[in-house]
C-alpha cells in the first residue's frame, strides 16, 4: 500500500479555485475521510488523486513518486489507484464473478490466479453466495460490496471512495460502515473516503480533513477534531455543542487559560495564549441550581437514555445533556468545564477585547 502526498495543489476551473494550496501527507495503510459541506473541494481532490483531472498548480505523489505536477502526468490506468463510486458503476450485463474479474482480465493475469484471487475478494466481502447472480439481482448495499470486491481484487496501491453510501438507507449505511472498517482491518489498504456525513467520517476513519472552499482548515484524528478544534468552522461543522466568544482575563496556569465567557469566568484548555473563541460540548456542560449562569430551555429532546436541551444563555444557543426532560421556557442554572478555546484566524484578539462571532 502506498503513501499519497499533495503539495501546493490547487486546481482552478473557469477562474474560480476549487482547491486551494491543498498540502497533506496520507499514510500507507491510513483511513483518510475528506468531509465538508457541498462545493468544498472534496470531489476534486480525489478526482486529480484519481487522474481524471489535472492539477492547475502543485504535485500529486503515490509513494514518493510525483504522479501529477512537475511537467508529469500519470494515467489513471498507470496509478494502480482503485476506486468506488456511489453509483456503483458494476457491469449490468456481467455477472458478479465476472465483474470482480474484470480489472483482472484487463491486466490479462493468468487464470487460475483470476479465479483464486477473485475468490478471496468474494469470500472478503462476504459475496461468494451471489457469485453467479447479475447487478439487478441484488440489493444497494450488496451492489457496493461488489464494487468494493472489484477495486480490491488488483491489490491497489490506493483505494479513493466518493461518497460511497450515498445512495442507501440508514440502517444499510450503518451495517455498510461495518464492511468498510473490516476491510481495511483486512486489506491495510490506503483509503481516501469523501462523505459530507461527520457520523461516517468520526465513525470509519483514522484522520479526518476537514475542508472549506477549497482549503483544508484541520487535518487530525476524530476525538482532536472534536476536543480541539482549530478554528470556528471546524467547531461548529463537526460534533454537537456551541461557539461562543471568548475574552482573556490575563490569567493562566500552566496547561488552562482563566477565561470570561458568558460573563462568567471559565478555566479553559487551549493550544494558544491568544484566544478568541472556545468550544463548548454538550459534555461540558452540567445543568445545576447552584450555577450562576442562568440559561432558558429553548428545546428538549429525548435521545434514548437521555435528553437534549437547547439553551439560550445570554443570548447564545448552547446544548447541554441532562438526565430528565425539561420545560420548554424553564430557566436553569448551566456550569462550563473542559472547554476548549482556539483563536480563529479571522478574528484579531487583543486583550481585555470582547469579540463576536459573526
Ligand atoms: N468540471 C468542473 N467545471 C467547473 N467547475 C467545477 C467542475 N468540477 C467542480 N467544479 C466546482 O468546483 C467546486 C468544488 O466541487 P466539488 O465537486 O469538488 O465539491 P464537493 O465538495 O465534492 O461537493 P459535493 O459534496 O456537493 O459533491 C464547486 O464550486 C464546483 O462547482
Amino acid at each position: 500500500m502506498a503513501e499519497l502526498s499533495f503539495s501546493k495543489l490547487t486546481k482552478t476551473f473557469d477562474d474560480a479555485p476549487a482547491l486551494n494550496d491543498i498540502n497533506a501527507q496520507i499514510r500507507s495503510g491510513e483511513f483518510v475521510a475528506l468531509l465538508g459541506p457541498s462545493g468544498c473541494g472534496k470531489t476534486t481532490l480525489l478526482r486529480l488523486t484519481a487522474g481524471f483531472e489535472q492539477p492547475s498548480e502543485g504535485e500529486i505523489r503515490v509513494d514518493g513518486e510525483i504522479v501529477a505536477g512537475a511537467g508529469r502526468f500519470v494515467p489513471p490506468e498507470a496509478r494502480e489507484i482503485g476506486i468506488v463510486f456511489q453509483s456503483y458503476a458494476l457491469w449490468p450485463h456481467k455477472t458478479v464473478r465476472a465483474n470482480v474479474s474484470y480489472p483482472l482480465e484487463v491486466r490479462r493475469l493468468p487464470r487460475d490466479q483470476r479465479q483464486k484471487r477473485v475468490a478471496e475478494a468474494l469470500a472478503l466481502t462476504g459475496l461468494t453466495a451471489y457469485a453467479d447472480r447479475m447487478p439487478s439481482q441484488l440489493s444497494g448495499g450488496q451492489r457496493q460490496r461488489v464494487a468494493l470486491a472489484r477495486c480490491l481484487v488488483f491489490e491497489p496501491r490506493a483505494v479513493l471512495l466518493d461518497e460511497p453510501l450515498a445512495n442507501l438507507d440508514l440502517a444499510l449505511r450503518a451495517s455498510m460502515q461495518d464492511v468498510f472498517a473490516m476491510f481495511h482491518r483486512r486489506t491495510g489498504a490506503t483509503m481516501l473516503y469523501v462523505t459530507h456525513d461527520q457520523g461516517e467520517a468520526l465513525a470509519l476513519a483514522d484522520r479526518v480533513a476537514v475542508m472549506e472552499s477549497g482549503r483544508i482548515r484541520q487535518f487530525a484524528a476524530p476525538e482532536i477534531l472534536y476536543r480541539e478544534p482549530a478554528d470556528c468552522f471546524v467547531a461548529g461543522f463537526v460534533g454537537d455543542g456551541a461557539v461562543v466568544s471568548a475574552r482573556l482575563t490575563g490569567r493562566a496556569d500552566d496547561h488552562r487559560l482563566l477565561l470570561n465567557v458568558l460573563g462568567q469566568q471559565v478555566w479553559s484548555r487551549s493550544a494558544t495564549a491568544m484566544p478568541s473563541h472556545v468550544s463548548i460540548r454538550p459534555e461540558a456542560i452540567t445543568i445545576s441550581n447552584d450555577a450562576a449562569l442562568r440559561a432558558r430551555v429553548t428545546n428538549c429532546t429525548y435521545l434514548g437514555g437521555r435528553f437534549r436541551l437547547t439553551l439560550d444563555a445570554a443570548g447564545e444557543t448552547l446544548v447541554a445533556f441532562a438526565p430528565r426532560r425539561a420545560a420548554i421556557g424553564e430557566v436553569v442554572g448551566v456550569a462550563m468545564d473542559d472547554i476548549w478555546a482556539f483563536r480563529d484566524p479571522a478574528h484579531e484578539v487583543r486583550l481585555g477585547e470582547t469579540l463576536t462571532y459573526a
